[in-house]
């Protein structure tokens, strides 16, 4: 039996939480979860603001036959059509065959390619409004966070924008449902590895949703996962702009990858260097213990970063290139790169880190250390001068 969750009069959060998923979207690691969060209006028309993932489905209808009984959905409001909310449309529609479905021009194809579904379709464009009663919904395209048909639907009358996949994050609701029921800090790792991660490629059109929703007076943030939030709504607003537009805060990421421990020596000799500058916030990494998604969700966080890695069949170590990638492909800007590399007979990884960060037209700090066999004494100052030198270039900023 479930007591349904109120926003305010009328609207409902009917979120489920999943701790049985291991990996969100089948690659990222889920240790503490995530909640799939859906809401309902019961209005003079019912109206349904997303869905959740299939796997929940029997948990959804339950919470949807906790608020409205046998009156019917008359519209479902697909604001993302990522099966993690639009998993369980067809059930719903099979449920309700008159309720309409609510989309934009993106949207409406793809309902028809994932679920065979024509009838009963609505199309709305930017600004349009859907009136329920005694609330109103408009809706605001925000393409491309983190889909192209990506919507947000802001409920006017009592100020709530449904923002779909922004301000979401991993993590369940263990009780607390909005912000200010739980330690909110608690959510902010788990918010910025899932906007890094999830959402992080797309800064740019995280940038331009802001401004238009800065028109809007905003009173509740739904989004569809993590907390509601109502009491910090300025600050996430601000993590949200600072993260879509790439600014760090001083701090050093060390990522290194090593099979026998030279590489790993040479990160703590750099860190320690940095360390003893008065930088206080560094985090090294072994690029093959800590999933990605951690490490990049902090890179997001911080501004210079030490990539290290010993050279692997004349490439670099194999996770470290996945790491690599993974970076490129998000196209992650305006960082401070120091580059460390060892190898055996011919060295290649410092010099493929270096071009990394040059084409990602970071700066680079110093010049790349790369020490062959174990680490010696004249690399040894090597490893302490670049790590100086990240240190200067941070407090340089200050
Ligand atoms: C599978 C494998 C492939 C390697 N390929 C190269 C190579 O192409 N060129 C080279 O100079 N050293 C190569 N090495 C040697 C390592 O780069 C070298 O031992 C390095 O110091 C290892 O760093 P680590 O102690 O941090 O693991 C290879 C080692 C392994 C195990």
């Amino acid at each position: 039996m479930y007591q349904p969750v109120q926003l305010s009069e009328d609207i409902f959060y009917i979120g489920v939480n999943d701790r049985r998923t291991e990996l969100f979207e089948n690659m990222w690691p889920l240790p503490r979860g995530v909640a799939y969060n859906s809401y309902l209006i019961n209005d003079g028309k019912v109206a349904l603001l997303d869905t959740v993932e299939i796997g929940q489905v029997e948990k959804f209808l339950k919470k949807i036959h906790a608020v409205i009984g046998d009156k019917p959905v008359d519209y479902l409001v697909i604001n993302h059509m990522e099966p993690d909310h639009a998993g369980s449309v067809n059930i719903i529609r099979q449920l309700y065959p008159d309720m309409k479905i609510v989309g934009n021009k993106k949207t409406l194809p793809m309902v028809e390619g994932f679920f065979g579904i024509t009838e009963n379709l609505v199309e709305v464009k930017e600004g349009d409004e859907l009136d329920l009663g005694s609330h109103k919904l408009q809706f605001f395209l925000a393409p491309m966070v983190h889909w192209p048909e990506t919507m947000v639907t802001y409920e006017q009358t009592q100020k709530i924008l449904f923002s779909a996949d922004a301000f979401g994050s991993f993590g369940t609701l263990d009780g607390g449902v909005f912000d200010d029921e739980m330690d909110f800090s608690w959510f902010h790792d788990e918010m910025r590895r899932y906007y890094s991660n999830i959402v992080g490629k797309y800064g740019s059109p995280v940038q331009k949703a802001l401004e238009k929703l800065s028109a809007l007076d905003i009173k509740i943030i739904a989004a569809t996962h993590g907390p509601i939030i109502r009491s910090h709504i300025p600050e996430v607003l601000k993590m949200y702009d600072d993260w879509s537009s790439h600014k760090t805060q001083e701090g050093v990421v060390v990522a290194f990858a090593s099979m026998y421990g030279n590489t790993e020596e040479m990160a703590e000799v750099t860190a320690r260097a940095i360390a003893e500058q008065g930088i206080r916030d560094i985090r090294i990494y072994d690029v093959s213990k800590t999933h990605s998604s951690y490490i990049i969700s902090d890179i997001f966080k911080y501004k210079a970063l030490v990539l290290a890695s010993p050279t692997y069949s004349n490439e670099l170590h194999p996770n470290m290139e996945a790491l690599v990638n993974k970076l490129k492909h998000m196209a992650v800007k305006d960082h401070y790169l120091g580059v460390l590399g060892s190898f055996t007979w011919a060295g290649t990884a410092a010099k493929r880190l270096k071009e990394f960060g040059e084409e990602l037209k970071w700066e680079i700090i110093g010049t790349p250390v790369e020490e062959k066999h174990a680490l010696k004494k004249q690399k040894y100052d090597e490893c302490r001068d670049l790590g100086e030198a990240i240190a200067s270039r941070l407090k340089a900023d200050r």
